[in-house]
């Protein structure tokens, strides 16, 4: 297993950052790994964000030095979403299969974690988010059916998309975690824009079914004072409550959202007025 940890970056720094600095600081390149659960620690509300890419054997999820803890789950809760081919997951006494754009919530004291796939030829891809848990919840999973649907945008403005909202109060009971997918119609390219930003809770994205030569350009950044990130298929970035999170592609995707911090409430957002962004 690999752990990297990132620091806090404060706006007024990021502003002079390059390229590759934003990049260090925001995008994580690569989370699917053959056989290796590959991790980053954000210090942005204490985020763990990976993934899990079980081919030859099982992969247990273990409690390295960041974690602080002699088991991962002792003082967390884990968000699971399966992006690849069939999988299993083993946590909290049961088996758990998850099928693609399947999820699971694990809960805080769920003991030992671990994942499996169900045809090599055909590795599952376990999206993880892990945020710090102080109550222990049942350990659900949800399939898409289960989700709570809402649709939005309009063709006119190229951002007609559903989002699936999986960890939510609506659907299942977490302490910090609210997490959901968002599958753009075809032909619509933008995502989250207009923008908004949401101070009280950090938010990760994962970007996936993007064809291999095609990038979205994710806009991060104080409203006034927005930077972008050029984004493959399968990569995450990691955006602070103080930075808009938007994108817009250069082919179709879908992509894994994922929030902790003060609330639960998804809809509560600080509109960016469309005149207010530099
Ligand atoms: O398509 C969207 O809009 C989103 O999915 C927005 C995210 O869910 C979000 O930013 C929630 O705060
Ligand atoms: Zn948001």
């Amino acid at each position: 297993m690999k752990i990297e940890v990132r620091q806090v970056s404060h706006p007024e720094a990021t502003k002079g950052f390059d390229t590759a600095a934003l990049r260090r600081h925001f995008l994580i390149e690569s989370l699917f790994q053959p056989d290796e659960i590959a991790l980053t620690y954000s210090h942005i509300d204490r985020l763990v964000v990976g993934g899990a890419m079980p081919v030859s054997k099982a992969l247990e999820l273990t409690a390295p030095k960041p974690i602080g803890t002699t088991s991962f789950m002792a003082r967390r809760e884990l968000g699971v979403v399966n992006i690849g081919g069939a999988g299993r997951v083993w946590a909290d006494g049961g088996v758990h299969d998850l099928d693609a754009h399947e999820a699971l919530y694990v809960a805080m004291g769920a003991g030992e974690v671990r994942f499996e796939s169900v045809d090599v030829a055909s590795p599952a891809k376990f999206y993880l988010i892990s945020a710090p848990a102080h109550a222990r919840h049942k350990t659900v999973k949800i399939s898409r059916a289960m989700a709570n649907v809402r649709e939005l945008g309009s063709p006119a403005q190229a951002n007609e998309r559903t989002i699936y909202q999986m960890i939510h109060p609506d659907v299942c009971a977490s302490c910090q975690l609210v997490l959901g997918m968002t599958v753009l119609k075809p032909n619509n390219m933008w995502n989250t824009m207009p923008c908004h930003t949401h101070d009280r809770r950090s938010e990760a994205y994962l970007y996936f079914d993007l064809r291999a030569d095609a990038r979205v350009i994710h806009l991060m950044g104080e409203p006034q004072e927005t930077r972008h990130l050029v984004v493959a298929n399968e990569q995450a970035i990691l955006s602070p409550g103080w930075s808009i999170h938007s994108g817009v592609g250069t082919s179709n995707y879908a992509f894994i959202w994922a929030m902790a911090g003060d609330n639960q409430d998804f809809d509560d957002m600080d509109m960016v007025p469309m005149e207010a962004l530099r």
